[in-house]
């Protein structure tokens, strides 16, 4: 488990954060911009003094006036920009922290980690001739080579375009579970959280709110990830190999949703991102209808969700959520209800990793 507790004081602001977790995994802090995610990362990293304490396992960091200074508490930190050494060869600087480490500590291999990276051919340029994407790929890396505990990235594609951003974020997935390391990621991007996150804690205004499993945030109609694209849901599964009349398969508790165009070859571990406009409900199979997806769903909660809509929280065999954005009308008139079966049509479904 990982325990944070701390408080800071500034001119107008003020953090006041608290969270235990597992420690595993990608964990995302969330929230708007100057509600404290990056004083949060820093205090953890010990870049900020804060009042209050942090535990990994049962190690303690920092307590009262006992405090690991920042080398010490073997954590990787990437920022928003990569601030590499610019005079120095990409080899070297991931190199820099790697062939620091002191004897007897575990010892990541090198050319493993450069060739997950994919920065084999890019070794001996110099760090200052790298394009965005690829200086955050080589921070990335130098903060795993480090042997960290815990990987601490803060906004990491924040100053990336869409090309660099969508080169990157396949690195990033799975870093966690590669690499053996912990993340902590700083993000203001719902999608991101979608993609990378098992975990999200919420912040607002300096304090962290909730914690929640990526499936909880995603279950619950207010979450805050939902504000500026609407509800959707995430359902975590695995790929089959693609069809030749273009279909693939989604495979999930013994379950088949069919995407198209996932261009993505097979495997363990996909996401799928499923928007409540996209899903609308029947009480029965429908036949003779272009919607590729029907699955059985028990209706969990309904929710009003203004403008005339209502958002139906429902229950796929299975366990996983599934929510349906319906008109008041229809809700009325086919008299959804709490513990109902029926049916959800799913228009689009959306691989997101
Ligand atoms: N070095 C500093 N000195 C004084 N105030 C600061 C400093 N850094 C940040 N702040 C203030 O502290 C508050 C929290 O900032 P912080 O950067 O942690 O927020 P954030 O959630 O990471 O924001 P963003 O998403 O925009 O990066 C803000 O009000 C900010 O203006």
């Amino acid at each position: 488990m990982i325990k944070v507790k701390f408080q800071l004081e500034r001119k107008g602001f003020r953090l006041d954060a608290a969270f235990e977790q597992p420690i595993h995994g990608v964990t995302a802090l969330f929230g708007p911009s100057g509600c404290g995610k990056t004083t949060l990362l820093r205090c953890m990293a010990g870049l900020e003094k804060a009042q209050g304490e942090l535990w990994l396992g049962d190690q303690c960091i920092q307590q009262g006036r006992q405090s690991l200074p920042v080398h010490h508490r073997r954590f990787g930190y990437v920022f928003q920009e990569a601030s590499l050494f610019a005079h120095l060869s990409v080899r070297n600087n991931l190199a820099y922290g790697w062939s620091r480490l002191s004897k007897g500590m575990p010892r990541p291999d090198f050319d493993e980690m450069v060739g997950w990276l994919g920065l084999e051919h890019l070794l001996e340029q110099s760090a200052s001739s790298l394009s965005g994407g690829q200086r955050q790929r080589v921070a990335i890396g130098r903060a795993l080579l480090t042997a960290p505990r815990l990987l601490l990235l803060d906004e990491p594609l924040s100053a990336l375009d869409t090309q660099a951003r969508r080169e990157i974020l396949p690195w990033i997935e799975g870093l966690a579970e590669r690499a053996g390391v912990p993340v902590f990621y700083v993000t203001h991007s719902p999608e991101e959280v979608e993609r990378l996150a098992d975990r999200v804690i919420f912040m607002t205004q300096g304090r962290t709110t909730s914690m929640e499993t990526l499936q909880q945030a995603m279950a619950r109609p207010d979450s805050p990830l939902f504000v500026e694209q609407g509800a959707a849901s995430i359902l975590d599964g695995r790929l089959d190999a693609a069809l030749a009349d273009g279909r693939t398969p989604f495979l999930f508790d013994e379950q088949t949703l069919w995407l198209v165009n996932a261009r993505r070859p097979g495997g363990e571990g996909a996401r799928v991102r499923v928007l409540a406009s996209d899903v609308s409900l029947a009480l029965a199979p429908v036949e003779g209808i272009s919607v590729l997806n029907q699955l059985p769903v028990t209706i969990r909660m309904l929710h009003q969700s203004g403008e005339g809509k209502v958002l139906v929280e429902g229950k796929l065999t299975g366990g996983q959520s599934l929510l349906a954005e319906v008109s008041a009308w229809s809700a009325d008139k086919l008299r959804l209800h709490q513990g109902m079966n029926c049916y959800a049509l799913i228009k689009a479904v959306a691989l997101v990793n």
